[in-house]
C-alpha cells in the first residue's frame, strides 16, 4: 500500500482539511499520514476559532513521518502564514515525492486561513516544488495577480502560475455559474477541461479539499496526471451529488460515493492542446 501525507489545517467539523484528506485516502486505498498546520474550531456554518501550530512543530510532523514511511505522494493544504510555508518548502526540499498543492486562502465564511503576507511565500518557496497547483478561481486571481472574467484570463492566470514553476495547474471551476462545472488543467505543452454537470446543492464544504486529496492519492499509486485529475473529478463529482445532509450550514460532501459507485461517473474531456 502506497503511503501519503498530507499538511494541512484540522476542521473540528470533518468535512474539510486533514478529515477530509484522510477520508478520502482510505476511500482511495493509500495510507494516510499528516502534520497538521492549525487546528481550527469549524463547523458547516463557518469557522469559529483559528490556533496556528509552531512553525517547529510542523517541521517535527513532517520529518518525522518521512524518517519512517516511503512517502509517495505529499499533499498540502492550510498553511496560514509565511512561516509555516517556510517550514514546509524546507522539509519537502529534502524529499523526492509528487506534490499537490491546495493553495487554500479562505474558508466559505470569508474567514481567511492563509495570511496575506504569506501569499508572496506560498509563490516563491511552494510554487517551484508542484507536481500540481488546485487552486479555485478566487486563488488563482490571488497568485496570478489577475482578475478572472473569462476563459482567456484564465489561460493568462494559469501562464503565471506555471511560469511560477508549477509543472501543472487545474483552475478549479466551482465559483463559476455555467451549467457544467469545470475545471482547466494546464502543463507546459497541454491544455484540457474536465467537465461534469452542476449540482445545485448546499452540501459543498471540503470540495477543493477533497478533489486535490484525491488527486493526491492517485498520484501515488502511479496514474499520469491526466488520470488522476479526471478520476478525482469523478471521485468530487459522486461526493457532491449524493449528500449525506449533514449540518445546518454548507454540509460535508459524501466521501463513501465514489467507492459505492465503483467509480461510475461520466467526465466530459475536451483537448484543445
Ligand atoms: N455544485 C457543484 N457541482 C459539481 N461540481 C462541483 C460543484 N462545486 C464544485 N464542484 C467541483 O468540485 C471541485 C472543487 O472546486 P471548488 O469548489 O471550486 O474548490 P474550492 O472548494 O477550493 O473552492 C472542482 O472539481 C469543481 O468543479
Ligand atoms: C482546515 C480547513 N482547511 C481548508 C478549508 C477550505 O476547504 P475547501 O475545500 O476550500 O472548502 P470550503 O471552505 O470552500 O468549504 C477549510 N474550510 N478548513
Amino acid at each position: 500500500m502506497e503511503t501519503v501525507l498530507t499538511i494541512a489545517g484540522s476542521d473540528s467539523g470533518g468535512g474539510a482539511g486533514i478529515q477530509a484528506d484522510l477520508k478520502t485516502f482510505q476511500e482511495l486505498g493509500v495510507f494516510g499520514t499528516s502534520a497538521i498546520t492549525a487546528l481550527t474550531a469549524q463547523n458547516t456554518r463557518g469557522v469559529h476559532g483559528v490556533l496556528p501550530a509552531a512553525p517547529e512543530f510542523v517541521t517535527q510532523q513532517i520529518d518525522c513521518v518521512m524518517a519512517d514511511f516511503p512517502v509517495k505522494a505529499v499533499k498540502t493544504g492550510m498553511l496560514f502564514s509565511a512561516e509555516i510555508i517556510q517550514a514546509v518548502a524546507d522539509s519537502l526540499k529534502k524529499h523526492a515525492s509528487f506534490l499537490v498543492v491546495d493553495p487554500v486562502m479562505i474558508a466559505k465564511d470569508r474567514t481567511s486561513l492563509l495570511q496575506q503576507s504569506a501569499v508572496s511565500a506560498l509563490i516563491t518557496e511552494l510554487l517551484p516544488l508542484a507536481t500540481l497547483v488546485t487552486p479555485n478561481i478566487p486563488e488563482a486571481e490571488t497568485l496570478s495577480g489577475l482578475v478572472i472574467e473569462t476563459q482567456d484570463d484564465i489561460s493568462a492566470a494559469a501562464k503565471r502560475i506555471l511560469a511560477a514553476g508549477a509543472e501543472a495547474v487545474v483552475i478549479k471551476g466551482g465559483h463559476l455559474s455555467d451549467k457544467q462545472a469545470t475545471d482547466y488543467i494546464f502543463t507546459a505543452d497541454t491544455v484540457f477541461t474536465v467537465s461534469t454537470p452542476r449540482i445545485e446543492t448546499r452540501h459543498t464544504h471540503g470540495t477543493g479539499c477533497t478533489f486535490s486529496a484525491a488527486c493526491t492519492a492517485f498520484l501515488a499509486q502511479g496514474y499520469h496526471l491526466r488520470d488522476a485529475i479526471i478520476e478525482a473529478k469523478k471521485f468530487i463529482h459522486l461526493a457532491i451529488s449524493q449528500p449525506i445532509n449533514l449540518g445546518s450550514g454548507h454540509g460535508p460532501t459524501n466521501h463513501f460515493a465514489y467507492h459505492i459507485n465503483k467509480g461510475n461517473c461520466e467526465v466530459a474531456i475536451n483537448d484543445i492542446r
